[in-house]
């Protein structure tokens, strides 16, 4: 696990979107899978910038969906795929048999993972599978207890997933469950990057960094991971003993 620490989010966004921007530029057909969430969207624009103005081309590569909330699809204003819609498909106009997302309404959700865990492992590995990290350390919705052993999965939410997750949305909405790639599959894709920004994150940031792993924290697995980089703002950095470079 590589730990970078960089002065804002900006710098944090932008050390995210030239490590893949360069990385896509070697490896033109790429598998690559981003999240959604506050957290990303810096690095998003900057990537979609980077496509416009040519000087990444996307154009063959691959996504994947990371997760999304059952019940929602992209009509679902606050869903994970209509913010990948609009902060990054639709602006590089990634065609549609390029994007393989979760159909959280589906009616068998168990088939709906079995169609995505084949998806990936037909073009996969995933090359570069981006996340964030949730205030109770969970990585997509892989919630606290989630077993490192998993792809893809549907998942009760944790009470504190519940809460934080009503910014997404304009009113109180009712969540239950999500539907989400396995921690089994960060840790086959061949980079894994966690992005963290915010004075809120940095007690969570330190406990699955500088604390057990475990999968009551599914963060902590970047510890374990082959290739994980993990890149952070100051303030989310804050809580670490050990500092990164
Ligand atoms: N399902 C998403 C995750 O994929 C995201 O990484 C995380 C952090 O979100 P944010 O970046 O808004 O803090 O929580 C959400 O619930």
């Amino acid at each position: 696990m590589k730990i970078s620490i960089f002065p804002d989010y900006q710098e944090m966004s932008r050390a995210a979107a030239d490590f893949v921007a360069k990385y896509v530029n070697k490896h033109p057909r790429s598998l690559l899978c981003f999240p959604s969430g506050d957290t990303p969207t810096g690095t998003l624009q900057l990537l979609v910038q980077y496509g416009l103005e040519k000087k990444v081309d996307f154009s063959q590569c691959r996504f994947v969906g990371l997760d999304e909330w059952v019940g929602m699809d992209e009509h679902t204003p606050g869903s994970c795929k209509q913010y990948m819609y609009t902060h990054f498909f639709h602006p590089l106009h990634i065609p549609k048999e390029n994007i393989v997302f979760f159909d959280a309404k589906a009616t068998d959700l168990a088939q709906e993972c079995k169609r995505i865990d084949q998806s990936i492992f037909e073009h996969g590995p995933i090359d570069i599978m981006l996340v964030g990290v949730g205030l109770n350390g969970h990585i997509g919705l892989n919630e606290p207890g989630s077993s490192f052993d998993l792809y893809a999965h549907v998942r009760d939410l944790d009470a504190v997933t519940i809460e934080t997750a009503q910014k997404y949305f304009t009113s109180e909405t009712l969540l239950k469950q999500g539907i989400t790639l396995g921690i089994k599959h960060l840790l086959e894709a061949k980079t894994a990057i966690l992005i963290a920004s915010g004075s809120k994150k940095a007690s969570i940031i330190a406990k699955a960094l500088e604390g057990e792993i475990s999968n009551k924290v599914p963060a902590s697995v970047f510890q374990i991971h082959p290739n994980g980089l993990v890149m952070l703002d100051k303030e989310a950095a804050s809580g670490l003993t050990l500092k990164g470079n």
